[in-house]
């Protein structure tokens, strides 16, 4: 994808087009003038290194256990932080919340949907996770992160070098090629959810590498968790007899309550909320 922020009403039509066949075919794609300077960018990968490879005693203080730990098969080669107590994350926040909201924007459109919807639809709470991949002796016997979906509206992606995220396309699995700078925005469960399938949340996974450690920090757009008794289901507006709906109206509580007990790996956790599974 290429400048997004333009006025250019050409351009602007030309992106959406590209938005809208990138997540209805990959489920994915990638951001490239998203106006984060590359300092920021490379400035949060370094922070996120370094917290990471400080001695356990310091950070033994920030240790919670992984809800994934105890329920998925495997163990991912991972460790995984919500809250850093890092400078750059306050600058890098900054940026990507307004980013966050340009990428609504043009999900809506690429959806045929009005900006309006905006409000009542997304009543957008980020997340954002930072990830360290130790270096692995034997990938071979395991995953840096199993296969998933992400159960967010969206998830904004930065990687650095080191490369090992994959998606699933016509199950095969696709690497994602790491290039400085760039952001993947990958369409989540909940927008599948509410769009009925027009655009599908996509499936990734990252190897484990020998050559390590790998750094990504994920923002995931959720909704509030104090919205935990909201409805969602198959937006009213898109449907119609020709497209009627895939999935029943389900809370929030609901849907992450089945996504933890079922785990990272194996079938999506929307399967269980389509209205032909009863
Ligand atoms: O580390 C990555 O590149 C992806 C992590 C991921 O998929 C996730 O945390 O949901
Ligand atoms: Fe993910």
């Amino acid at each position: 994808m290429k400048s997004v922020d333009q006025d250019d009403h050409c351009r602007r039509k030309e992106v959406i087009g590209e938005v809208r066949r990138a997540s209805g075919t990959w489920g994915f794609f990638r951001l490239v003038n998203h106006g984060i300077p590359l300092t920021v960018t490379d400035e949060i990968i370094k922070g996120i290194k370094r917290f990471h490879e400080q001695d356990t005693e310091i950070k033994k203080q920030f240790y919670s256990s992984d809800p994934d730990l105890y329920v998925s098969k495997y163990a991912n080669w991972r460790d995984r932080l919500e809250s850093y107590p890092l400078d750059i994350i306050v600058q890098y926040w900054k940026h990507i919340t307004k980013l966050a909201d340009t990428v609504i924007g043009l999900l809506l459109e690429a959806l045929g949907l009005e900006k309006d919807h905006l409000k009542r639809i997304f009543t957008d709470f980020l997340v954002l996770s930072g990830h360290y991949y130790p270096a692995c002796p034997e990938p071979e016997l395991t995953l840096g992160t199993s296969k998933h979906s992400d159960p967010s509206f969206f998830t904004l992606l930065l990687q650095d070098h080191i490369g090992g995220l994959q998606f699933l396309h016509r199950n095969q699995w696709v690497t994602v090629k790491p290039i400085s700078g760039t952001l993947i925005v990958n369409i989540g469960d909940l927008l599948q959810l509410i769009n009925n399938d027009k655009f599908k949340s996509a499936e990734h996974r990252v190897l484990a590498n020998r050559n390590g450690p790998r750094v990504s920090v994920a923002c995931f757009l959720n909704t509030k968790s104090s919205d935990n008794t909201k409805i969602y289901g198959p937006l009213k507006e898109i449907l119609s007899e020709e497209n009627p709906p895939i999935y029943k109206y389900i809370t929030m509580k609901e849907y992450i309550e089945h996504y933890i007990k079922k785990g990272l790996g194996g079938v999506s956790a929307l399967d269980h909320f389509k209205l032909s599974s009863n």
